[in-house]
């Protein structure tokens, strides 16, 4: 009997399960089960110094305590750093290999020219226009080909050797390697020494101004700048950012103002600071011979109330060839020039320049800009620039 009841328990199981499996089958009218339900999407997160969007930041508002007020910082004072500009002596030699460009023509150019076994017209011709490419100028040209040719004539052949010597013995004859170049910069006593800078303006004028001031006190002199450029306002903040870095006082006047009234204060500024060295940088603006003649002129004569004006610098961009030449020739046509800064050497392969300018102009080139930096400004040296050309 027993056996019998736990037969009808098991059936009744089995049944029940199976009645069960049906319904979840059949449930829902035979649909298929629903998909998965996919995850709500994260918010973004912003990327790192991305301002979070405005949906965040009203949610951060809601959240976020106002932090206390904090006391304003006090702007920190900085005391510019004076540096301490290297000396003069050497700066060419560093700077030589910035005359690579002249070096590729009026130097090895007319070596390869001149080493030729056979120099017949063609190679004359061929050495000639090398020559006036490199701005060497007409009148100087002539005369160093001939002197060439007779020279040429008498050696023979020559050996490599032989010709480099020819010319670099040529070139320095032409440029005069014994010409004065000293800067005229010694102090009178009391009275500080005058430099004036003049020029048309982009030529580097304040650039250079400012370098000439870096390389005297580098040398050792006590230096004050006067900003006589009153035409261009930025003319005087850049010669400000010069002599602040340098520590030289700096004298300028207002925008438009006369330029032989801040000249004469530069001075004045000089005498009462035992300065050794006073450089005015003017504007020199070439609307008319006459008004430059009228500026220029008064700026000398204002100075000369006070002390003796011993340089008058012009400067001159190296780049600008024979237009750059005639305008300079305006000026020392005004004004009389002492020495020649020749800026942008560094940029151009027309380093013959120095021959005709210190042709056309009869004053010798004293310094050479050989590039931006702020001593790139080197006393010129004949020798050190004739080897350079020609390479060691
Ligand atoms: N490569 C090179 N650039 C130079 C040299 N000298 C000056 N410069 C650049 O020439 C540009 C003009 O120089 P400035 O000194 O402003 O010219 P400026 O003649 O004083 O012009 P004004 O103030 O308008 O009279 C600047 O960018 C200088 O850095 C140089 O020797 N080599």
């Amino acid at each position: 009997m027993e056996a019998y009841l736990g037969i009808i328990a098991i059936i009744v199981v089995v049944a029940l399960l199976a009645a069960g499996g049906m319904f979840l089958l059949f449930r829902g009218g035979g649909k298929s089960a629903p998909p998965p339900v996919a995850p709500p999407e994260a918010p973004p997160i912003p990327e790192e110094g991305q301002a979070p969007s405005r949906g965040a930041v009203q949610e951060d508002a809601a959240t976020t305590t106002v932090p206390p007020p904090t006391r304003p910082v006090e702007p920190e004072i900085v005391v510019p750093k004076i540096e301490i500009p290297p000396p003069s002596a050497g700066r060419m030699v560093r700077l030589r290999a910035r005359l690579a460009r002249s070096q590729s023509t009026l130097g090895k150019g007319l070596l390869d020219l001149l080493s030729r076994d056979r120099l017949d017209d063609d190679t004359w011709d061929e050495i000639e226009e090398t020559l006036i490419t490199a701005d060497v100028g007409v009148g100087p040209t002539r005369a160093m080909v001939e002197e060439l040719r007779t020279r040429v004539k008498v050696l023979g052949s020559r050996t490599p050797e032989e010709a480099r010597t020819l010319l670099r013995e040529e070139l320095l004859t032409q440029i005069g390697a014994d010409m004065d170049r000293t800067l005229n910069v010694k102090p009178h006593g009391e009275r500080p020494a005058v430099v004036l800078v003049v020029g048309v303006n982009g030529t580097g004028k304040t650039t250079t101004t400012g370098k000439l001031a870096r390389v005297l006190i580098g040398d050792g002199s006590k230096v004050v700048l006067g900003a006589a450029d009153t035409f261009r306002a930025a003319a005087a903040d850049q010669l400000q950012t010069w002599g602040d870095r340098v520590g030289a006082q700096v004298v300028r006047g207002p925008e438009g103002g006369d330029p032989a009234s801040v000249a004469f204060d530069a001075v004045a500024e000089g005498i009462q600071e035992k300065a050794d060295v006073v450089i005015v940088d003017t504007a020199g603006r070439l609307h008319t011979k006459t008004g430059l003649m009228d500026e220029l002129g008064k700026v000398k004569r204002v100075i000369e109330k006070r002390a003796t004006v011993d340089e008058v610098l012009l400067v001159l961009d190296a780049t600008t060839g024979q237009n750059g030449m005639r305008q300079a020739q305006v000026f020392a046509e005004v004004v009389n020039i002492t020495g020649i800064a020749l800026t942008k050497l560094d940029g151009t392969a027309k380093g013959g320049i120095i021959i005709s300018v210190q042709r056309e102009l009869g004053v010798p080139v004293k310094l050479v800009g050989l590039g931006e930096g702020p001593d790139d400004l080197a006393p010129f040296d004949p020798e050190v620039f004739v080897d350079a050309l020609l390479g060691d």
